[in-house]
């Protein structure tokens, strides 16, 4: 019998092996972790992630093929095929800081397999790395190998976070890079073997390690890149009349653009776009090549500048002052159908309304209070390390507090800021609402979710990204 194991049980390591045992019932998979509590949260009913039909995949297999762990260092000497899948946070000291990948916990993972192995071992890098990382693996592992035969493959993954299961059974591409050595190639095959069980052989891709390990950057890059371009066209639409949401469709028609990952938004947050594209920049910049650096840094940019543009937008709407006023956040994950905040763009609108004074009441159905208050309090890039090497309680923002309710948020408020597009938004009763608000009552629709000529009809003073403005709104300052 194969044996896999994975460490790392987070969003990437739970889903991808939980899917592998399921279709591969022939494979033992163990997925190991150093926190204690992840690993307890896998073997229990509550998971530690929430996504759409990740339960039952879990229950189907656990106890069977598929088994949680923290006694990483017995399965890694048992497997044949160990997948690396932790954390590759943006460096915040020394060297490359605030762009480059910090691999310290790559690197521990590496050190760790080289000292238990005793026997040939298969090392997949699943986590996102900066191009040439196989080779350093390769020679820590090879460094004192003691006759045993390491092959390192890439296998990036693409999967996004509530969809993560569709995408996994059902991938666009599985993408499989390594040496192109006899012992190389049998390494790749045996991979392509796993996958085989349920992805079609034409989607299995197989390169050299380099383009594997740049190709995930490179989609990364594209995927932001397009929502960068599409937020940058929303602020020239607010500027001109022109509608963000017809002009996306037109540009989407276009078979060459196609419709897909076009809508408008407060900004892109996720885990990962940001900090691969910084480390895409980092390296870059390494390779003497400025221009590229640059060209990259762009998306970052103009990401950042749409989320300020937005709290610009709320700030000088209502009389240029949020001091004192209730601002309700509907929606705080980075996108619906997760709980994940990671670098969600809720946490900066908030930090810059509460820069202005604002008491902020947040309602978001999947993030807990705890959670927001780590967010808001916690230093830029630290939240992508391990749980127990986060601070423990971060004092909590006395401005902020958290409903279970959307009504509940929205009482007394003199506004309201939708950030993430849950679908229960659409559904909620805003005649209600705009009843128990403050007036003038004002709506920013960062998601583009609501029927904006409906909510005008109620009363409400509406804007909503690349939207024409609200006649009230015209008479305001700009924005930038
Ligand atoms: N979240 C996503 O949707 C995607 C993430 N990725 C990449 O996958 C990698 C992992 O991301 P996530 O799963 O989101 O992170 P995560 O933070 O959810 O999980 C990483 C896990 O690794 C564990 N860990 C760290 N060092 C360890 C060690 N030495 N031994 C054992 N366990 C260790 C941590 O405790 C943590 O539970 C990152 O490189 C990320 O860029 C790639 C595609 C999608
Ligand atoms: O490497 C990763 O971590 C993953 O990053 C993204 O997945 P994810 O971040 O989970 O979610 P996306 O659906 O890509 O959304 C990212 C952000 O962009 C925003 N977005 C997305 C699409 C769009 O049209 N407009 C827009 O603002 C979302 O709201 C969200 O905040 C990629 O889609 C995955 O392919 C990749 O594997």
């Amino acid at each position: 019998m194969v044996k896999i194991c994975c460490i790392g049980a987070g969003y990437v390591g739970g889903p991808t092996m939980a899917v592998i045992a399921l279709k591969c019932p022939a494979v033992e998979v163990v997925v190991v972790d150093i926190s204690v509590s992840r690993i307890n949260a896998w073997n229990s009913d509550q998971l530690p992630i929430y996504e759409p039909g990740l339960d039952d995949v879990v229950k189907q297999c656990r106890g069977k093929n598929l088994f949680f762990s923290t006694d990483v260092e017995k399965h890694v000497y048992e497997a044949d095929i160990i997948f690396v899948s932790v954390n590759t946070p943006t460096k915040t000291r020394g060297l490359g800081a605030g762009k480059a990948a910090d691999l310290t916990y790559w690197e521990s993972a590496a050190r760790m397999i080289a000292d238990v192995s005793k026997s040939d071992k298969i090392v997949v890098e699943k986590s996102t790395v900066p191009v040439k990382t196989a080779e350093a693996i390769e020679k820590i592992l090879t460094h004192n190998s003691k006759g045993i035969n390491y092959q390192i493959l890439s296998n990036p993954e693409f999967l996004a976070e509530g969809t993560a299961i569709a995408d996994l059974f059902n991938p666009d591409r599985v993408l499989i890079g390594g040496r192109e050595t006899p012992d190389g190639k049998k390494a790749v095959q045996a991979l392509k073997d796993i996958y085989a069980q349920w992805v079609p052989e034409d989607r299995i891709i197989t390169t050299n390690l380099w383009s594997a390990e740049l190709s995930k950057l490179a989609a990364n890059a594209f995927l932001a890149q397009r929502i960068s371009s599409v937020n940058a066209i929303s602020a020239l639409c607010e500027a001109t009349g022109a509608n963000i949401t017809e002009v996306a469709y037109s540009v989407g028609k276009d078979s060459r653009i196609g419709p897909k990952f076009l809508n408008a938004s407060v900004g892109f947050g996720g885990s990962c776009f940001q900090k691969d594209i910084l480390n895409l920049v980092y390296i870059c910049e390494c390779n003497g090549l400025p221009e590229v650096a640059n060209y990259w840094k762009q998306v970052i940019k103009i990401n950042d500048y749409q989320k300020s543009r937005f709290v610009n937008r709320v700030v000088s709407s209502m009389f240029n002052t949020v001091s004192g006023k209730k601002i309700a956040v509907l929606g705080f994950a980075f996108k619906k159908d997760t709980g994940d905040t990671r670098e969600t763009p809720a946490i900066d609108v908030c930090k810059g309304l509460l820069g202005d004074k604002a008491a902020i009441s947040i309602y978001d159905p999947q993030v807990t209070e705890d959670q927001i208050q780590r967010d808001l309090s916690l230093n830029k890039f630290d939240w992508d390390h391990p749980i127990h090497l986060q601070p423990m309680s971060p004092t909590a923002v006395k401005q902020v507090s958290v409903s279970w309710d959307a009504y509940e948020a929205t009482k007394g408020a003199h506004a309201i800021c939708i950030l993430t597009e849950w679908d229960e938004f659409k559904e909620l009763d805003y005649e209600r609402i705009y009843d128990n608000m403050q007036k003038p009552a004002f709506l920013f629709d960062g998601r583009n979710v609501i029927d904006l000529e409906k909510l005008r009809a109620i009363g409400f003073i509406v804007y909503a990204i690349g939207k024409p403005l609200d006649p009230w709104l015209k008479d305001m300052p700009a924005v930038a």
